[in-house]
């Protein structure tokens, strides 16, 4: 298979883990017979710099022309008192909502090696986690309406049906193929994108009778998720509620540093990062943990270019160097092997 990527590294550990995860994904497709090429875009800070807008048209032109984008991370403080229709964050929302791309999938995994690096109690996590969120990406509150005068501001929260109900049906889907469990999160006791929010899910659940469905209040959503994580199998939430809530979560798999995701359209295509930031108080020291992007690759694989034995293999690498006792600062506990960044990256390529 030939496919060709879009690389944006981005800012901050951007470049440090995106260089891993394309050691990855060249070594695997060195060992399958697969022809990965890649184009590098700028975004973000780096992009500001270099031509003083945080998304240049090249870049979603470039990310639109090939078979899916793989990014790292934007943002920094260097860029963060620019008008906010200049910062880099800008360029992330450019992306997602340039490239259509509503349904983001971050799954939380906690590997059984890491149960030590997990801050919950033996008792709470017993066997393990692995939960999906379901976050819709193209809307909500980082998309609508925004002002700013001197001594005033707002924002929007905006949701119709239609963007509604597609990221329903994706968890739906997602929950038929998982345990049939469907958590769906919002804030219906205040908000009306909310109740509508639940009205949609309620109408749409008549199609998917397999599936059973609860309802959370989303403050009450953050307490049961360190409470008792294992009661979730799938949640789907609004674009703002989803970031955090997943942020929540990765910390009990042991890290934000093992976390993926894919962000798809109705299509194929998507575009692939770990979920965390540009981590600018590490970038550049070797420190960052890069298996959140390299599990963002095997995603890419098994979504975008349906190559399961290849997403698998991804996944079995870095269960093996963990196995082998090998961690990353972020993820390290007494008597493991603390390695970098680069080292991360190499093992895993080498343990294909
Ligand atoms: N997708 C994106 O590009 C995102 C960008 N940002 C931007 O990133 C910048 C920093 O934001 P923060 O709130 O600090 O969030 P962050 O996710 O970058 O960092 C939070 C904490 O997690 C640590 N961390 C993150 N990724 C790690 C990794 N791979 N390995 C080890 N440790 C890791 C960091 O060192 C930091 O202590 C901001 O400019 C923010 O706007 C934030 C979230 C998403
Ligand atoms: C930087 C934000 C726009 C988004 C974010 O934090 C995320 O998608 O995880
Ligand atoms: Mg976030």
């Amino acid at each position: 298979m030939k496919k060709h990527i879009a690389v944006v590294s981005g800012d901050g550990i951007g470049p440090d883990i995106v260089r891993e995860a394309l050691k990855v994904l060249f070594a695997v497709g060195a060992k399958f017979g697969h022809t990965f090429t890649t184009s590098s875009y700028l975004a973000g800070g780096a992009a500001l710099d270099a031509v003083g807008i945080p998304l240049p048209e090249e870049t979603l032109d470039g990310c639109r022309n090939s078979d899916s984008v793989l990014l790292g991370a934007v943002g920094g403080p260097k860029w963060d008192t620019l008008a906010s229709n200049l910062r880099p964050e800008k360029a992330l929302l450019g992306l997602r909502g340039g490239l259509g791309l509503f349904c983001n999938l971050r799954p939380a995994i906690l590997y059984k090696q890491l149960s030590d690096a997990c801050p919950l109690k033996a008792e709470i996590i017993g066997e393990g986690l692995d939960l999906m969120v379901v976050r819709e990406l193209t809307g909500g509150i980082y998309f609508g309406e925004r002002g700013r005068t001197d001594d005033a501001a707002f924002d929007t929260m905006a949701y119709t049906v239609g963007e509604i109900e597609r990221i329903v049906r994706k968890a739906f889907e997602i929950a038929q193929k998982r345990s049939k469990r469907l958590c769906s999160v919002d804030k219906a006791n205040i908000l009306n994108t909310s109740q509508l929010w639940r009205e949609v899910v309620k109408r749409v659940q008549g199609d998917y009778p397999d599936v059973e469905v609860s309802h959370l209040y989303v403050d009450n959503a953050a307490m049961q998720l360190v409470r008792n994580p294992r009661q979730f199998d799938v949640i789907v939430t609004e674009n703002m509620f989803g970031d955090i809530l997943s942020d929540e979560a990765s910390q009990i798999t042991g890290s934000i540093g093992m976390l993926p995701s894919a962000s798809l359209r109705e299509d194929s295509y998507g575009m692939y990062e770990p979920i965390h930031g540009s981590a600018p108080d590490i970038a550049g020291k070797d420190l960052a943990n890069p298996i959140a992007t390299i599990l963002s690759v095997a995603m890419m694989l098994r979504y975008s270019f349906g190559l399961q034995a290849e997403a698998d293999c991804i996944e079995s690498a870095v269960s093996k160097v963990l196995d082998n006792g090998y961690r990353t600062a972020d993820i390290h506990t007494p008597g493991m092997k603390k390695i970098g960044t680069n080292d991360m990256g190499s093992l895993i390529a080498q343990s294909l």
